[in-house]
């Protein structure tokens, strides 16, 4: 049987806490992916995001355009195609996406939290779209939970540190390849900026991660689960004990090709002003601590989107 990133059903986190959080643990130890089913999401609430983000992205560019807000770092509203460049590439993504952020009724306590922008020719796009956020938002919550008890944390260790998160939502279509000359690829390698990421839509084909021997293993999961990967912030948090792995989306053959994915990653990101120094807890003399120097969650990202074109 060849290998695969394991699945697991997140219910265990109540019914049977100690072996799912150790499960789990090993599981990002192993792969920096896992997968989770049991989560109580519903399928309707999946299945309306991609009706109505395949609503959007059939618009004229020019229409889409509209909701590109410059000097954002494309963080709320729209980016459109070849925009965005993996870290040391030189080919742009074959993709074009929109950014959610958290929805707040009170003006923000950080003003990193924009407002949301709302594509008015797509009324449904809106209420799919906060659904979902906050669908899997609460899922991230219940996977940083599991997390802190695996790191020898109190369990609601996240809860107050992302509260307030700046976490984005980000709908995805990459469009029908039209040439097979391109030296892009529809995500290039790369590894998310954020603490973790739930993405939907890896019942698609296309998504790999790089294995430590250098080969590229398809993730490819039934429709019901939410892939759960570890972000550069968690990893430089735990000192490297949970990876952030590299991963990329590749060019279908074939008949895929001249067909469109969609896919919705949910980057979920501490509050702004989190300070992202060592655990304690995660440094040993196996394992020195590798960041000496502590910096906030902010800062981080905005040198991080710079890196990926983002941020001119
Ligand atoms: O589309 C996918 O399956 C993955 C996308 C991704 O890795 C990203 O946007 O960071
Ligand atoms: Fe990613």
């Amino acid at each position: 049987m060849s290998v695969q990133v394991p699945t697991l059903d997140i219910s265990r986190l109540d019914s049977d806490t100690e072996r799912f959080v150790h499960n789990l643990g090993r599981a990002y130890q192993e792969y920096g992916f896992c997968g989770i089913n049991g989560h109580g999401i519903a399928p309707s609430i999946v299945d309306e995001c991609y009706r109505q983000m395949s609503l959007f992205f059939a618009l004229p560019e020019a229409v889409k355009q509209r909701y590109h807000l410059p000097g954002l770092g494309g963080a709320r509203g729209y980016t459109g195609f070849g925009v965005e460049t993996a870290r040391d590439s030189n080919h742009p993504d074959l993709k074009e996406f929109w950014h959610v952020g958290l929805e707040l009724d009170a003006p923000a306590h950080y003003p990193q939290l924009y407002a949301n922008s709302w594509p008015s020719e797509v009324p449904g796009f809106k209420p799919a779209m906060l659904t979902l956020y906050r669908a899997l938002n609460e899922l991230g919550g219940r996977v940083l939970q599991a997390l802190a008890m695996y790191l020898g944390l109190e369990r609601n260790y996240f809860a107050d540190k992302t509260d307030y998160g700046n976490s984005i939502l980000r709908p995805i279509h990459y469009p029908p390849l039209n040439s097979t000359l391109t030296e892009s690829i529809r995500s290039g390698r790369h590894e998310d900026i954020n603490l973790i990421t739930l993405l939907v839509g890896a019942s698609e084909p296309g998504l790999q991660i790089l294995r430590p021997d250098g080969s590229w293993l398809p993730v490819t999961t039934k429709a019901d689960t939410v892939v759960v990967n570890i972000g550069d912030m968690l990893q430089r948090l735990t000192n490297h004990v949970l990876p952030s792995t590299t991963h990329r989306v590749i060019n279908p053959a074939g008949a895929a090709a001249g067909r469109s994915r969609y896919s919705i990653p949910f980057f979920l990101h501490p509050n702004p002003d989190f300070v992202i120094r060592t655990l304690p807890e995660c440094v040993s003399s196996d394992n020195p601590d590798r960041y000496p120097l502590p910096v906030t969650a902010n800062e981080y990202l905005l040198e991080r989107l710079a890196e990926i074109g983002l941020l001119k």
